[in-house]
């Protein structure tokens, strides 16, 4: 290309600036425009159009054929924290708009929410009795626990409603770890698997459609798949994996709303290292071996890159991406600091979270998103 080309096709750019652009001074713009035009013959003698790519997206309709996937209710869940107190309804302070709700106020809450759209609820524990915690997080698959009385009621009021449950024991445990421990403090991996697994085969006993540990201990997967199978769950309980879910900072508010801190030390002997993508590729292939029918990223906007693996390597299985607590708080962190629109900004974090390969995201935005999708 010459120089006059080059510079013809900067100038041409410039004419035809975005929003932003085309705000520039007419004076700018009018020096823009001769350039396009005492060069457009160049531009069509050289016959280089390959630069042109705003008629593709000058409609909104056009720019909505530019996404590979498109945000649909469908591909949604809601994340729901039942307490053990059932007539509770207690905002969580540092998860806006989140609430920690008992049993008796999961109906009217959801009535609305499923009447405008909502598919599908992960449903977590939140013991608030003291008494309800100890070393083998026993109250995990109490029948009389939230969880599997949430099940059974939502199966019932709510026959439409695609319930997953969240499988893990840091809510249940007195340490706040996601298994069974060692005296030294370290995971026991074999009794945390074998307690996960009766946990998650309780909530499919129970009617979950879905179960997702989400507590990094190796081989659950495997020993999950196998107790559905031996029960006669198999052909009706999907096993979504917590596949590749990162230690760091972005659990808090959750935390805080599950009572699931830990006691002493924290998570990154199970959890996944911030940096370790090689690792999170393991453990995805792991899995999917293993049988876990959904693969899931966790969290999202951080982790773009592990989406676009997970998409790769379970290329012929759905996965889904976490937008965890600590992103959700982030987002409504910035929009009332003035930094961007709540609403802009929520469609724009899961517009990235598809693009890089999800096709289901479970985010606490689900109620705004039933409104404004
Ligand atoms: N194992 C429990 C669990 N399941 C889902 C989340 C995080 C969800 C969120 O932050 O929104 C956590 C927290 C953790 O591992 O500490
Ligand atoms: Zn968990
Ligand atoms: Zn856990």
């Amino acid at each position: 290309m010459s120089f006059s080309n080059l510079v013809s096709d900067i100038a041409f750019r410039d004419s035809n600036g975005d929003e932003r652009g085309s705000q520039i001074s007419h004076a700018q713009s009018r020096t823009a425009r001769s350039y396009a035009s005492t060069t457009a013959t160049s531009v069509s003698i050289s016959g280089d159009i390959s630069s042109q790519l705003h008629a593709g997206y000058s409609h909104p309709l056009s720019r909505s054929w530019q996404a590979e996937r498109q945000l649909t209710k469908d591909m949604i869940i809601y994340p729901l924290f039942i307490t053990d107190n059932p007539d509770e309804e207690t905002p969580i302070p540092s998860l806006p708009n989140q609430y920690r709700r008992g049993v008796n106020r999961l109906v009217p809450f959801l009535t609305p929410l499923v009447r405008k759209g909502l598919r599908s609820v992960i449903l977590f524990g939140v013991p608030l009795q003291p008494s309800a915690k100890d070393a083998l997080g026993t109250a995990a698959d109490d029948p009389a626990g939230p969880v599997i009385q949430a099940i059974r009621l939502l199966r019932s009021r709510f026959p439409q409603l695609y319930i997953t449950t969240d499988v893990c024991l840091c809510e249940y445990t007195s340490h706040g770890h996601c298994g069974i421990l060692r005296e030294d403090g370290t995971l026991d991996n074999a009794q945390s698997v074998d307690r996960i697994s009766d946990v998650a085969l309780a909530y499919a006993v129970a009617g979950a459609h879905c179960v997702a540990p989400s507590d990094m201990n190796d081989g659950r997967v495997r020993a999950i798949k196998l107790k559905l199978i031996e029960s006669g769950l198999a052909h009706r309980v999907l096993l979504m994996s917590y596949s590749a879910k990162f230690s760091g900072c972005l659990y808090g508010p959750f935390r805080d709303a599950a009572g699931s801190c830990p006691s002493f030390g924290d998570r990154r002997c199970y959890q996944l290292p911030p940096g370790g993508r090689g690792l999170a590729r393991r453990a995805i292939q792991r899995d999917i071996h293993e049988g876990a029918d959904i693969i899931m990223v966790k969290p999202a906007s951080s982790y773009l890159d592990i989406i676009r693996d997970a998409k790769d390597l379970a290329e012929d299985m759905p996965v889904a991406a976490y937008q965890v607590s600590g992103e959700f708080a982030m987002i409504h962190a910035g929009a009332k600091a003035g930094v961007f629109d709540l609403k802009a900004m929520a469609f724009e974090s899961t517009e990235g979270i598809l693009r890089a390969g999800a096709g289901i995201v479970v985010t606490y935005f689900a109620p705004e998103f039933m409104d404004w999708l």
